[in-house]
């Protein structure tokens, strides 16, 4: 076998795809490949394409052309059910039933024994920390509570690829993290592919983003690229006089703008093996002046590589 054939095919392969609602196009001739394990991040502006994007994906929606090949299979494909699962922005429960009921109906339409359904619905619920609320009723519970139960039923049968469409919209910062926190433990077994307008979100948990704008890809980058290296990027809790001359003047800083109210962009310059670390240089400068930080961290931000 040569090594050509012997690489394996991308998880996800999208080619030219386009759609159109009557003369309206939503998606403009995009192509994207997304290999397994890395999780990507779905970025625009409202309106740009993205849940049209994801129906296709799922093979709710039919491309106008192009193609979408999944785990070998075209989009819609009946033998991707069970292997693939989406969290719609609008996921809703029907009110009559108890999350049991519902989650262990789901597994049984994946196949699954009623006896292995129900276990299958106590372990999701427990994999999102709900797993007290079997019996409830989806009224019984809280907004963030019924968004965790969603998720929920996207991990039954343990698909290889989960798409959230804005998973933490509209969540308390204590349920938002919960998600978070269960999308970053499951991400070495599932591919997950998340929307989200909070930039923050989607860096600390996506290893790709692609960037989509009335309907075209404008942007697909690699968030642990080595473009990355050389930026370290620090958040100030509010303003402090003589801070942009004093940080400029430390000796392994090149450059430093400031890209937000208080959030700056240092470059690093060439970096002497011998020199301490430039992020300790910072912080003892910081310290020195009891200058207060909120965040400091390697590379750019999502927003700054975007726009
Ligand atoms: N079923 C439909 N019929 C007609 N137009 C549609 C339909 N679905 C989406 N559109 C249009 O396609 C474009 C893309 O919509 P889409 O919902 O994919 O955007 P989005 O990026 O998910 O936006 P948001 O961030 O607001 O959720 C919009 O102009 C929208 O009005």
């Amino acid at each position: 076998m040569s090594l050509l054939n012997s690489q394996s095919a991308p998880l996800i392969q999208v080619d030219n795809l386009s759609k159109s609602f009557g003369d309206h196009l939503a998606l403009d001739k995009v192509s994207f490949s997304i290999e397994k394990g890395q999780p990507i991040a779905l970025v625009g502006p409202n309106g740009a394409g993205k849940t049209t994007l994801f129906s296709l994906l799922c093979g709710y929606l039919l491309p106008s052309s192009g193609t979408i090949t999944i785990a070998g299979l075209r989009a819609g494909d009946g033998n991707l059910f069970g292997r693939l699962a989406a969290l719609p922005q609008d996921a809703q429960f029907d009110p009559r039933f108890s999350i049991a009921h519902q989650l262990t109906f789901y597994a049984q339409l994946q196949g699954l024994t009623r006896k292995n359904a129900q276990k299958e619905a106590h372990r999701t619920l427990e994999l999102v920390g709900l797993a007290d609320t079997l019996k409830a009723k989806p009224d019984e519970l809280s907004h963030g509570m019924r968004k965790r139960v969603a998720i929920a039923q996207t991990l039954i049968g343990s698909p290889e690829i989960v798409m959230l469409d804005e998973a933490t919209a509209g969540l308390d910062p204590i349920n938002a993290r919960e998600v978070r926190q269960l999308v970053a433990s499951l991400s070495s077994e599932i591919t997950f592919i998340l929307s989200s307008h909070d930039l923050s979100e989607l860096e600390r948990l996506c290893s790709q983003v692609l960037y989509i704008e009335k309907g075209q890809l404008k942007q697909h980058q690699n968030l642990q690229s080595e473009e990355q290296q050389g930026f370290l990027t620090i958040r100030m809790r509010k303003a402090y006089d003589n801070f942009l001359p004093l940080m400029a003047g430390v000796a392994d800083v090149q450059h430093i703008e400031q890209t937000q109210n208080n959030e700056f962009l240092i470059t690093t310059g060439l970096v002497s093996p011998d020199s301490e670390p430039l992020d300790l240089q910072i912080l003892k400068l910081c310290h020195q002046h009891k200058w207060q930080y909120s965040q400091l961290t390697n590379g750019k931000t999502l927003e700054n590589r975007l726009f």
